[in-house]
């Protein structure tokens, strides 16, 4: 069992198989899942030499639909070898590119192709883009569309960066209308920013405290933000996501406008789940993220939205930075940037926390494999062990127990809030398009990842 190998069977006893657990061997050809046997199915032809791994569990791989690969422009930040490699390491398959913070950002089609460019060659995981909805771009989406971009992200407040301005309510009117009939869905970073928080204007207190950065991103923000998100759903009925949701108190909005037919989804990411504001240290900027991350209280509310399905997926939004512009010098949370990095350990994140709150694997692949596959038009072939899909495929040890330290850390920049973290679930191999990427610390010699294009 070699990095780089194809594989032919690979089997074990606890085989994730929709709503079932059982025995079993994958048998895959040509990057595809070509047969599932059942150890009951008795009747089958024997299969030949097996890759045999125990009781460890094998699933489809985790597809991660947020996050931000910075290349190219600001690959110092994070590229597509070290993203794609931690990914790996982490036993996600697929990952989407947020169309911000590279330069260019993914704002038209040309700036797609260099995208493409950049990332070719260098994927250990398969990729996709979302493309980016600015202010003006209206007439570029369904070129993107057409070069398959599985939806667009637009940001309601300022972005983090100057080359991709948030939009207003007139251009989302635009966009929306763009978007109309194509299938395609719109991605929103929902924050708005309050005209009363304007006018209070700059904060005296202590720019290095969790709380001052908290108070300045009420949750209200988002309240509104999510509000408007919802009755442009309802109106153009073009599918609607809201990334990153962290105040539970927007989850009514959401119930509503569900209920009253809005083609719309939401998605936490793992740390509003694993995080509290009251845990912050004072200067500890690397836990800094917008929205920002709650209270325990909050936390608990998504928790349980989770578990009545109120929110539908969970990823990383992984944003990285180089370590100096997170300040921890002077540990200024209003001057560092926003954005955590985790990509790696989202997978055993989730579980350790989530299996304490009767969650099972089953729940895992719903939430981190076939409701990001959906969001990003990729179910029909991945997130699922089915015959005919591709072999994209994690094998993990969720009872493994051990601690996050630098060297395990396979981002480019290595600052994360969970450094020093005791987790459960250990990825052993990660299997894209029926190569085996990643296992046991080692790395495929030439990246199988794909990138992707939806129809
Ligand atoms: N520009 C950027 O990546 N922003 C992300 N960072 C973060 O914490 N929230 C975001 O939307
Ligand atoms: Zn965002
Ligand atoms: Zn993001």
């Amino acid at each position: 069992m070699e990095a780089g190998m194809a594989v032919k069977v690979l089997k074990s006893q606890r085989v994730v198989l929709g709503q079932e657990i059982c025995s079993a061997s994958i048998v895959l050809k040509d990057g595809k899942i070509q047969d599932i046997v059942k150890d009951s199915d008795k009747n089958k032809l024997h299969l030949g030499q097996a890759m045999d791994f125990g009781d460890l569990v094998i699933m489809p791989g985790v597809i991660d639909s947020h996050v931000h690969v910075n290349e190219p422009g600001r690959t110092d930040w994070e590229g597509y070898w070290t993203a794609t490699r931690s990914a790996a390491a982490g036993g996600i398959t697929t990952i989407v590119d947020m169309p911000l913070n590279s330069i260019p950002p993914t704002t038209s089609l040309r700036h797609l192709q260099t995208k493409l460019q950049a990332a070719e060659g260098q994927c250990f995981v398969n990729t996709a883009f979302w493309g980016g909805v600015i202010p003006g771009n209206e007439q570029e989406l369904r070129p993107m569309i057409s070069a398959g971009v599985p939806g667009f992200k637009c940001f309601m407040i300022h972005s983090g960066v100057d080359e991709f301005p948030h939009v207003t309510e007139k251009d989302l009117h635009k966009a929306m209308a763009e978007l109309q009939g194509t299938g395609s869905v719109m991605l929103f970073h929902a924050e708005l920013e309050l005209e009363d928080l304007k006018q209070t204007g700059k904060s005296k207190a202590d720019p290095c405290e969790y709380s001052t950065f908290l108070d300045s991103r009420p949750e209200n923000m988002e309240v509104e933000a999510v509000q408007q998100v919802c009755q442009l759903c309802l109106r153009y009925q073009v599918r609607c996501h809201i990334v990153h949701l962290s105040s539970a108190k927007a989850l009514s909005i959401t119930d509503a406008a569900r209920k009253a037919g809005a083609p719309l989804t939401v998605e936490t990411t793992h740390h509003y789940l694993n995080l509290a504001a009251e845990h912050i240290p004072r200067s500890a900027t690397h836990f800094k993220c917008c929205p920002p991350i709650r209270s325990q209280v909050n936390q608990e509310k998504l928790w349980h939205a989770l578990k009545e399905a109120r929110i539908d997926m969970v990823v990383s939004d992984h944003s990285p930075c180089t370590v100096g512009m997170k300040k921890l010098g002077t540990g200024n949370f209003l001057e560092a940037w926003g954005g955590i990095a985790s990509l790696q350990f989202g997978l055993p994140l989730f579980w350790t926390s989530a299996k304490k709150r009767g969650f099972s694997l089953q729940d895992i692949v719903m939430l981190l494999c076939q409701k990001p596959a959906e969001l990003s038009s990729l179910a029909s072939r991945k997130a699922s062990l089915l015959p005919g899909y591709d072999a994209d495929i994690v094998i993990w040890d969720p009872d493994k127990e051990y601690e996050i330290t630098e060297e395990c850390v396979h981002h480019k920049n290595k600052l994360t809030p969970y450094l020093g973290c005791k987790l459960h679930g250990e990825v052993i191999a990660t299997i894209v398009a029926g190569k085996i990427t990643y296992i046991k610390g080692q790395f495929a010699p030439e990246p199988p990842g794909q990138l992707l294009f939806v129809k």
